[in-house]
């Protein structure tokens, strides 16, 4: 484990780590160590009140990680689970994160968690963020990011429409159009929580597998700039708490 990010903490004067590197030997031990740390996540919520709450993202990267998870023997009719982020598509196309959650996550001891898929039929993209904000009241336990090689997270893209209107919003989802943003490939209209819902979430797993990931995501904290690595925004906390960054090549 390699601890790094060291900006100085006004009060203690210690070093606070913003993220945590986890680099891992293999694909399996990324996929059970990601999955024990989740479910440790949910575990300790649980005890602790009578629901909690979950947040995924999509893409290719998590799917292992959330097959693991739904073999954890937790008590999953008090968790909800919703998305990070959404392609504007319906949840029973293969290509929706919805799809993956459902296929990956909602089985085996998992089947029983609460699901809050962001599309429906006959829901416009309004009212799919505002169902989603209204689900948001509620402080989710932990988030798992995924990040593209272009440096985006969530659905946060560089060079975005509405990029200032996006990163500034205090909503903790908005409705995204990455027209011509080649990481958005061909769903360019989507809904993405911003960095305000993001630094509302304690526990922040993000997932990254393989050298180019890795040396894209070296790239940005050295550059800082969030403009153009959107990805930044997953290290900051209001709970002042590192993200977890779990790594294998
Ligand atoms: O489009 C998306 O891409 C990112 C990254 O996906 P990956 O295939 O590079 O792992 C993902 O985190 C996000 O949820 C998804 O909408």
């Amino acid at each position: 484990m390699v601890d790094a990010g060291s900006p100085a903490s006004a009060r203690t004067n210690m070093p606070v780590a913003r993220h945590v590197l986890h680099v891992h030997p293999n694909r399996e031990v990324w996929t059970w160590a990601a999955a024990v740390s989740i479910a440790a996540d949910l575990r300790r919520d649980l005890t602790l009140q009578p629901r909690a709450r979950l947040l995924l993202s999509g893409g290719t990267t998590p799917g292992p990680v959330y097959h693991a998870l739904s073999q954890a023997p937790l008590d999953w009719e008090r968790v909800d689970v919703g998305l990070v982020d959404e392609r504007w598509l319906l949840p029973d196309d293969p290509e929706s994160n919805a799809w993956l959650v459902r296929h990956e996550l909602l089985q085996d001891h998992a089947a029983p968690a609460h699901f809050e898929p962001m599309t429906q039929a006959g829901r416009n993209i309004e009212g799919a963020v505002a169902t989603a904000n209204a689900h948001a009241r509620r402080e989710a336990t932990v988030a798992v990011f995924g990040m593209g090689d272009d440096g985006h997270t969530a659905s946060l893209f560089p060079a975005m429409n509405d990029f200032e209107r996006v990163m500034k919003s205090q909503r903790d989802y908005v409705a995204i159009d990455a027209s011509g943003c080649p990481g958005a490939r061909e769903w360019p209209r989507r809904i993405s929580l911003t960095p305000h819902g993001i630094a509302r979430i304690p526990h922040r797993l993000l997932l990254l597998h393989g050298e180019r990931k890795r040396a894209v995501f070296e790239q940005a904290l050295v550059s800082g700039d969030l403009e153009r690595w959107p990805v930044l925004t997953t290290l900051d906390s209001d709970h002042g708490t590192p993200l977890h960054v779990h790594w294998y090549e």
